[in-house]
C-alpha cells in the first residue's frame, strides 16, 4: 500500500493525507523483528521441544487419576497451570514496543481483558491434530482428560480453536504478531488513552500485513480476524463458568486460586503483580 512505498526515508510529506505519522518500512521491520523476539523470549515451550515431545501421552492409569479428581480439585490443579502460562503471557507483552509507555491503566486493562484469549492463541502451538490432544503438565492430553471439570462445552470449545488454528499452520512470526494484535485492542472497555492504544495497534497491524505481504499470505488476515471473534467468545462462556465455580466453592476461590485470579478477575485495581518493572 502507499505507507509501504515511502522507503525508509519516513520523509513526512504534508500532501500526505493517508499517513500523519510517518511509519517508515525500516521501523515496521524493526517492530516485527522486537515481537518475533519476545515471542521466542516468553513462548514456556520451543516448538522444536513441543515437536519432540508430540508422542508422550497419559497413559490409562495417569488419565484416570485426573478424572477421578473432584470438580474443585481439578479447577486447582488447572488454575495453577493456568497461571503460569499467564505469567509468560504478561512478560510477552510488556515487551511489545509501545506497551510500557501506555498509561499503567491501560496495560491492565489489555491484560486483564487479553491474556487468556492469547494463553488461547499459544494453546494452538502446544496441540496435536493427529490425536487432538494438547499439551498439559508435561504430556499430551485429550479433551477426556478434563471431564472433572465439569466444563466440556468450554474445554471443547478450547480444543476446536486450537485445532482450527492449527490448521492455518502459522509460523512463529505470525502467530507473534497475531498475539501481539490480540493483545492490543483499543476497543477494550475502560481505556483511558484509547488514541494511544490504537497508535500502537497500528504499527502492530503494519508489522502484520508486512509479513504476511512477504510470504505472500495476505489470505490469512480475514481468517485471523475471524479466529478473534472465537477467542472472545470462548474468553466470555470462560468467565460464565468462573461465575460458576466460583459460587459452588467459594472457599476454594477465595484461599487456593493463584494471587494473579484476584488480579486479573478481582474488582481491585492496584495490581503488584502485573506492575511493569
Ligand atoms: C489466569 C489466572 S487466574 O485468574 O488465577 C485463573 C482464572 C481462571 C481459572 C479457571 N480456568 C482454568 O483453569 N482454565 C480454563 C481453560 C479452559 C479453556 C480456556 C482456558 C484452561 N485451560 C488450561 C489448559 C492449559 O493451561 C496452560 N494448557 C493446555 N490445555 C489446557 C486445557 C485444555 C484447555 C488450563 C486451565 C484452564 C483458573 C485460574
Amino acid at each position: 500500500g502507499l505507507l509501504m512505498s515511502r522507503g525508509d526515508m519516513g520523509i513526512y510529506d504534508p500532501e500526505d493525507i493517508f499517513c500523519p505519522y510517518p511509519t517508515s518500512l525500516l521501523h515496521i521491520e524493526e517492530v516485527c523483528a522486537s515481537i518475533v523476539h519476545s515471542h521466542r523470549e516468553t513462548s514456556q515451550y520451543r516448538v522444536e521441544d513441543l515437536q519432540a515431545l508430540r508422542w508422550k501421552l497419559f497413559s490409562r492409569e495417569e488419565i484416570h487419576a485426573y478424572q477421578s479428581k473432584s470438580v474443585d480439585e481439578m479447577w486447582q490443579h488447572c488454575a495453577l497451570r493456568l497461571t503460569e502460562a499467564v505469567q509468560y503471557v504478561v512478560e510477552f507483552a510488556k515487551r511489545i514496543p509501545g506497551f510500557r509507555q501506555l498509561c499503567q491503566n491501560d496495560q491492565i486493562v489489555l491484560l486483564k481483558s487479553g491474556s487468556m484469549e492469547l494463553v488461547l492463541v499459544r494453546m494452538s502451538r502446544m496441540f496435536n491434530t493427529e490425536n487432538s490432544t494438547v499439551f498439559f503438565d508435561g504430556k499430551f492430553a485429550g479433551k477426556e482428560l478434563f471431564k472433572s471439570l465439569a466444563c466440556n462445552d468450554l474445554i471443547t470449545a478450547a480444543f476446536d480453536l486450537a485445532h482450527n488454528l492449527c490448521a492455518l499452520r502459522l509460523n512463529e512470526q505470525q502467530v507473534a504478531l497475531f498475539s501481539a494484535l490480540v493483545l492490543i485492542n483499543a476497543d477494550r472497555p475502560c481505556l483511558e488513552e484509547r488514541g494511544r492504544v490504537e497508535r500502537v495497534r497500528k504499527e502492530v497491524e503494519l508489522a502484520l500485513s508486512h509479513t504476511l505481504h512477504r510470504d505472500n499470505q495476505e489470505g490469512l488476515l480475514h481468517k485471523l480476524y475471524q479466529k478473534v471473534a472465537v477467542l472472545k467468545s470462548i474468553c466470555s462462556l470462560h468467565i460464565e463458568k468462573l461465575r460458576w465455580f466460583r459460587q459452588l466453592y467459594p472457599l476454594t476461590v477465595h484461599s487456593l486460586f493463584p494471587p494473579l485470579y484476584k488480579e486479573l478477575f478481582g474488582s481491585d485495581s492496584d495490581l503488584p503483580l502485573l506492575t511493569t518493572h
